[in-house]
């Protein structure tokens, strides 16, 4: 669907109605279209031209159907994501449950994918604190367990998202990514477990790679290059 290169994919995950498409149209056009509620159908694909710390990247943004009909195609589109935003609607506890199903799919089937818990339409708790059925500190204890990352959002006011999406999803992706390239590069010179005492920071980034990664990965036999269509 997208012809252009793509640097880093994210794919939107959650319960239909909790706010994607509205993320992703905050997150390129800055806007809120109030209009009536219209249900994504399959998947739409959005790219955003970035630069991040002197690099040139480009997003590619897959806003998938949340609609449990459509769940079978949506794996379609997370397969190879380097960042999933999995959303819930802060005003909807059953939508929490629905994270929980795609974190576990993707725990189970791209271990490799940064996962970033995002809670939307937080206009409306604002507002009405009764409104709220999810605690912010369970929801953090949760993406602890899962080494997730978490943000309330609300893309009718527009808090959060670009900051959201470009600080945390973009710079830290491609921190990473330089990160383990630089690590890739000392592994190959030493052991793992005898690296220089300066690079102990780096080493933790290496604990929390997952451990297939580390393994077939991390020596070289393939490494993606900032830039690498995925
Ligand atoms: N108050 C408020 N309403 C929102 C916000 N974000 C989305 N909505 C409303 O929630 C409804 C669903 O939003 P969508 O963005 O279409 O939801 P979606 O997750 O893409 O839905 P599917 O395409 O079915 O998966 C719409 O009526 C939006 O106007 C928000 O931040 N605040």
């Amino acid at each position: 669907m997208s012809g252009q290169r793509v640097d880093v994919k994210v794919v939107m995950l959650g319960k239909d109605a909790v706010g994607k498409t509205s993320l992703v149209e905050r997150y390129i056009h800055h806007r809120f279209l109030p209009g009536p509620y219209q249900n994504t159908i399959g998947a739409a694909f959005v790219a955003k031209a970035m630069c991040v710390r002197g690099q040139n990247v480009t997003l590619g943004i897959w806003d998938t159907a949340g609609s449990e009909r459509y769940e079978a195609m949506s794996r379609i589109y997370y397969r190879g994501a380097r960042a999933a935003i999995v959303c819930y609607d802060l005003t909807d506890s059953s939508s929490f449950e629905r994270v929980k199903f795609w974190v576990n799919e993707l725990k189970n089937c791209e271990d490799q994918c940064q996962i970033y818990i995002c809670g939307t339409k937080s206009d409306l708790v604002e507002n009405d604190k009764a409104l709220r059925q999810i605690d912010y500190h369970d929801v953090q204890d949760y993406a602890d367990e899962i080494n997730a990352r978490v943000c309330e959002t609300s893309s009718k006011t527009g808090q959060s998202v670009g900051e959201y999406v470009h600080t945390h999803v973009s710079i830290e992706i491609l921190n990473i990514s330089t990160e383990m390239w630089k690590l890739a590069m000392l592994f190959l010179q030493y052991p793992c477990d005898k690296l220089p005492s300066q690079y102990a920071s780096l080493t933790c980034i290496h604990q929390n790679l997952p451990a297939g990664f580390r393994q077939s990965h991390l020596m070289g036999k393939h490494w993606p290059e900032i830039g690498e269509t995925t």
